[in-house]
């Protein structure tokens, strides 16, 4: 998409290490994703993936590097503003409330900015968030638990959102429905950097792969050469 619009990426990162105390785990990862694109992170247990999505977030305990959303230097904003620069986290673990019904976590992030979607908005996208909108968290099955936490960002207003295997432990059926949900936030526009181990999916839904191994990015493809790539997918992810 780069090629086509000429612009600036959305989400411009360059250079960037992260450390957990003295574990220094990214070395120089650099990345763009234009808008209205979906990139998918692979790489083995480990590689760094999750360490990156952090990182652009500002929750590793320490990075370095570059970070440009739409422009702005992120390294200078403090890590309760960055959502205020459009970009919204969906964690491996979900975060969902036990205690609080469905339309109660849907409520409990702030608004960033215009645009977010409404409820309404939401439920029609999520029919089965609009069956349980009164169930609490502890109810929900995996793949509602991560509708939900999809959902949830949505309603904020943030323009690219970062997914941490959003297929991981889900049934086949509910995989497919993630990816539906996924194809149409993106035909709204929305820009995505997803981790994903499951190639078949992200297939679907990425525009383009970037391959790491400890702590670097090694290389980015288009997804039309995931094919011809398969051979050196199964060498450094091992699936
Ligand atoms: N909280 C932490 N404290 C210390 N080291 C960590 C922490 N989290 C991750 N690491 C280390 O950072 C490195 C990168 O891990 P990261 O979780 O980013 O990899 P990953 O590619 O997302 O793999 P996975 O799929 O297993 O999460 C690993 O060596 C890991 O052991």
């Amino acid at each position: 998409m780069a090629e086509v619009n000429g612009g600036e990426p959305l989400l411009k990162v360059r250079g960037l290490d992260g450390w957990y105390g003295e574990s220094h785990v990214l070395h120089g990862v650099s990345l763009d994703l234009m808008e209205g694109e979906t990139i998918t992170l692979v790489g083995r247990n480990g590689a760094g993936k999750t360490s990156t999505l952090r990182a652009i977030m500002n929750l590793l305990p320490r990075r370095e590097g570059e970070i440009h959303i739409d422009g702005r230097d992120m390294m200078k904003v403090p890590v309760h503003r960055t959502a205020h620069s459009g970009i919204g986290y969906v964690p491996e673990e979900r975060g969902i409330f036990a205690s609080l019904s469905v339309s109660e976590n849907l409520m409990l992030p702030p608004k960033v900015a215009e645009g977010g979607m409404s409820v309404e908005e939401i439920f029609e996208l999520f029919p089965n968030l609009a069956e349980r909108r009164n169930s609490p968290g502890t109810k929900l099955s995996g793949g509602e638990q991560q509708m939900l936490a999809i959902a949830r960002i949505l309603r904020t207003g943030v323009r690219i959102i970062l997914l941490d295997e959003p297929t991981e432990g889900l049934a086949p059926v509910i995989i497919q429905r993630i990816g539906d949900v996924l194809i149409e936030l993106k035909k709204k526009g929305m820009t995505l950097l997803l981790v994903e181990q499951n190639f078949r999916f992200a297939r679907k839904v990425a525009d383009r792969f970037y391959l790491m191994e400890d702590g670097h990015i090694l290389e980015s493809f288009p997804t039309s050469q995931l094919d011809a790539k398969m051979g050196r997918l199964h060498e450094v992810v091992g699936v």
